[in-house]
């Protein structure tokens, strides 16, 4: 603790705060989430220990970078330090475009898209096992001062071990959940492909695919699979990737790997290369 000096709180992720922190030994400004753990069940604590094992193992420019952690005993707390992103979450960028009444030029929209399927990939493909984020949403999704995409707040990620192909726990924010989180069946990647398409989807319509003021009218309607389409200024290619993504069912949703064959990725993959 005392290598750090903590500054002000940036934001709240889940089960804690995110605190920007200054590293007294080069000046360097990070940020770390302070969880109380004093306040947790066993399956939290054992979900914090999950998130940090995951987050220490995930080594990706487009995922946050962890850098350590810190174990307070007598206060019963926990900080994950982790890099700094400047420009803050996507659900900021979105609210601005709704005040100022812009929107995402087409351009950006594939650059932020592809940034995100290369920190899915870095996910999914990992050969000790799959890692599912389970909780992809604007509020996730960090910028640093380069505008580079930083995937966060693994808080509810899962290491879905090779035999056990699926996972069934829920959870997850409502908006984004998947038809089969709401049917309560099983889920594995498709899930991530899900809500990456529900987030897709926002940073272009500037509000989620799915809508309802109750929770019921929502899963009827995420059951439903009615997209309206997104704003005519956005191509047919970009409506069919996110119609693709935001098929029903989960065997219909492209991988990562299909994402990564469609030709305008494909291209941006090469040019970040
Ligand atoms: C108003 N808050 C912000 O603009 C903001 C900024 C400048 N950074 C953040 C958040 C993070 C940040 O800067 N690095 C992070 C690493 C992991 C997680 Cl879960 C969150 C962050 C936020 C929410």
């Amino acid at each position: 603790m005392e290598n750090y000096e903590r500054l002000e709180e940036i934001g709240k992720g889940s089960y804690g705060s995110v605190y920007k922190i200054r590293r007294k030994s080069d000046n360097q400004i990070l940020v770390w989430k302070e969880l109380d753990y004093g306040r947790m069940t066993e399956r939290e604590k054992s979900q914090v220990v999950q998130e940090v094992n995951i987050l220490s193992q995930l080594n990706h420019p487009n995922i946050v970078k962890y850098f350590d952690k810190i174990v307070d005993k007598e206060q019963k707390k926990i900080y994950i330090i982790m890099e700094y992103c400047e420009n803050g979450d996507m659900a900021q960028l979105i609210k601005k475009c709704k005040t100022e009444r812009d929107h995402v030029a087409e351009d950006v929209v594939w650059k932020i898209f592809v940034q995100i399927i290369l920190a899915l990939k870095e996910c999914h493909n990992r050969k000790e096992g799959k890692v599912l984020h389970r909780d992809l949403k604007p509020g996730n999704v960090f910028f640093d001062i380069g505008n580079n995409v930083k995937l966060g707040d693994f808080g509810l990620s899962r290491i879905l071990s090779q035999e056990s192909e699926y996972a069934h726990t829920n959870v997850g924010t409502p908006y984004y959940m998947s038809p089969e989180q709401i049917n309560e069946a099983q889920y594995n990647e498709k899930t991530d492909i899900w809500s990456s398409g529900c987030v897709l989807y926002e940073i272009i319509a500037l509000r989620p695919p799915f809508e309802a003021s109750n929770h019921l009218a929502l899963a009827q309607k995420i059951i439903g699979g009615k997209i309206e389409r997104i704003p005519e200024r956005y191509s047919e290619d970009l409506q069919n990737v996110i119609e693709w993504m935001l098929s029903t069912e989960p065997e219909k949703r492209p991988s990562v790997n299909e994402l990564s064959d469609i030709p305008k990725i494909k291209l941006r993959m090469k040019e970040r290369e």
